[in-house]
């Protein structure tokens, strides 16, 4: 078996000055698995995110994406975010078609111009994530959920190998969540490696194979049923986590 894991993250510390954000975070992720992000606010699952991506300096430990760094692995178009909702301008003038095909930026050649083949990736993703009819509205424009799939169209278009998604779940309509789930769960299938974070635990075992549980540090990783338990949720959500367990089904 390939012994080069997706994303292996090895005692990892990230502070935001006297803030402890990630103390000693260890974890590995095979290819081809969709795996959930479970904590409560503060947690440090943002933090995580920018880590891998590279866009916070650790103050200590490693990520390695598929056996390179998070900086080159996002210049070779490895690695693909959709970030939180707050972390994004929506009042930047661009469509939802420009918006996706920065996804392709790592691929155009020298003169910067997409050519057909970025034009029919783009096309192909704004299908798949159900907003080709959407493409020249200006992303500010968009319904949270269809800001979500637009993002999500960006890293399809990326063909990234990994991606991290930050909270796709929030805030989003019926359709979308179920768009995004499925999707998901096809890029898997596809053989890309997913990290998704959530508040919706109740999508849990439908959307993933494993789960992390996080509390500045992984607190567990197992399969979405076992982070379920109650006695593990009151471990990362104190009484939240009582409470959130007894609406599970
Ligand atoms: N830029 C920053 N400067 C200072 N502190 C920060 C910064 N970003 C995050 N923090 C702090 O680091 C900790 C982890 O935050 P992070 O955003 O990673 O958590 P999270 O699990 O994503 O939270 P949420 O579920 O609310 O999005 C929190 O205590 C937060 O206040």
């Amino acid at each position: 078996m390939n012994d080069t894991w997706a994303l292996e993250v090895t005692d990892l510390s990230v502070r935001y000055g006297d803030v402890r954000a990630l103390q000693d975070v260890g974890f590995r992720l095979r290819t081809g698995r969709v795996t959930g992000l479970v904590g409560m606010n503060g947690s440090g699952k943002s933090t995580l995110f920018r880590s891998v991506m590279g866009l916070v300096r650790p103050v200590s430990g490693q990520v390695r994406i598929l056996g390179t760094g998070p900086g080159h692995a996002r210049r070779a178009g490895l690695v693909g975010y959709v970030p939180q909702e707050e972390d994004v301008d929506w009042t930047f003038p661009v469509s939802v078609r420009d918006v996706v095909m920065m996804g392709r930026y790592g691929r155009l050649g020298p003169t910067r111009r997409p050519r057909r083949a970025d034009r029919e990736a783009v096309t192909a993703a704004l299908e798949r994530v159900g907003l080709a009819d959407l493409a020249g509205r200006r992303i500010g424009a968009l319904s949270g959920g269809q800001r979500k799939r637009a993002f999500v169209a960006r890293c399809l278009a990326q063909d990234a190998r990994l991606m991290l998604l930050d909270e796709p779940l929030a805030g989003v309509d019926t359709t979308s969540a179920t768009t995004i789930t499925g999707l998901l769960r096809e890029l898997a299938a596809d053989g890309r490696t997913v990290l998704v974070s959530t508040h919706d635990l109740r999508s849990l075992p439908a959307m993933c194979d494993d789960a992390l549980l996080l509390q500045r540090r992984v607190l567990l990783h197992a399969a979405p049923e076992e982070v379920l338990e109650p006695h593990n949720l009151a471990r990362a959500f104190g009484a939240d986590g009582r409470a959130a367990a007894e609406v599970l089904p």
